[in-house]
């Protein structure tokens, strides 16, 4: 008989932190590959607003509702035993922290998710979701919600000023009680710097090596996006001829701190 894990909690990633145990993060849409991952070992499954553009073929995330996420958190959260479920707050879903705390509850009630992502420094509506007991996790760097401002998807954080801004950033929202971070697309010096600098976990993508934890889309990883694969991903099915086998390869590479190497970072 299979020994039955534990369900991950925040706190349980906090502790990995502590005792320098690298954090693995895939995202996932569904069932099947929701309960691929918890098998594997995968520590959080994150549903990300990505599915708009990997799952509905959108150009970007920013038509993606909370209706869309509340549907592929619920499909994901039933399917797994241990793995923590992280939902992304979708465009426009928390322009008020009141915004945010109803679409949040949404994904909480409804979708099962054990914890909700936003973009930004929106410190109001962290401390507010907080303050009704829901875990959140900041998302700094690039973000792809923005994607209408920035007008491409590139590496962020290059200059002193923009560096300085997202340090600032990444403080406060530890400060107004987020428990976990992305950082997406930063030198990773910068990344190192602010995941040593803050005592919650940091899991990066495309933010090179020392973040406390990776995270990647999984159709990127396993080489089947419709879009090409950023610079920062890999294709972990090269040399293995399951997909089981891929996801084992990254959950091994994350622990052992053999992914990102330098080729896959900034
Ligand atoms: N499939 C997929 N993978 C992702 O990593 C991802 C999404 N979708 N959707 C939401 C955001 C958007 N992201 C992206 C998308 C593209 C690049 C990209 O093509 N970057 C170029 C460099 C662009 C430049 O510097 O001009 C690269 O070659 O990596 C990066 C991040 C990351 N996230
Ligand atoms: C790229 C990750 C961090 C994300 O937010 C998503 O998949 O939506
Ligand atoms: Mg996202």
């Amino acid at each position: 008989m299979q020994p039955i894990s534990k369900a991950l909690a925040i706190n349980d990633l906090a502790d990995m932190k502590q005792r320098g145990e690298k954090i693995t993060c895939l995202t996932a849409y569904d069932a099947s590959f929701s309960s691929l991952l918890d098998k594997v070992g995968i520590d959080v499954i994150l549903v990300g607003d990505s599915l708009g553009m990997v799952i509905q073929g959108q150009r970007t995330t920013v038509p993606v509702s909370i209706a869309d996420m509340v549907y592929h958190t619920r499909c994901v959260s039933h399917a797994r035993q241990r793995a923590f479920v992280m939902a992304d707050l979708p465009f426009m879903s928390y322009a008020t922290p009141k915004a945010a705390a109803k679409n949040a509850a949404k994904l909480m009630q409804q979708g099962g998710a054990h914890m909700v992502k936003l973009e930004g420094a929106k410190y109001d509506c962290v401390s507010f979701l907080v303050d009704q007991g829901i875990p959140v996790c900041g998302h700094l760097g690039l973000l792809p919600q923005s994607i209408n401002q920035l007008g491409r998807y590139a590496v962020q954080g290059k200059t002193q000023i923009d560096a300085d801004k997202i340090v600032t950033d990444a403080l406060a929202l530890q400060h107004a009680g987020a428990t976990l971070l992305v950082l997406e697309c930063v030198p990773a010096v910068l990344a190192k710097q602010i995941s040593t600098q803050l005592n919650i976990p940091v899991i990066g993508i495309g933010a090179g090596l020392d973040c406390d934890g990776q995270v990647l889309v999984l159709y990127d990883m396993l080489n089947i996006g419709i879009a090409k694969r950023p610079r920062f991903s890999k294709n972990f099915m090269n040399n293995v001829t399951s997909i089981e086998a891929a996801i084992a390869a990254y959950q091994q590479a994350v622990k052992c701190g053999h992914f990102p190497t330098p080729e896959h970072s900034f």
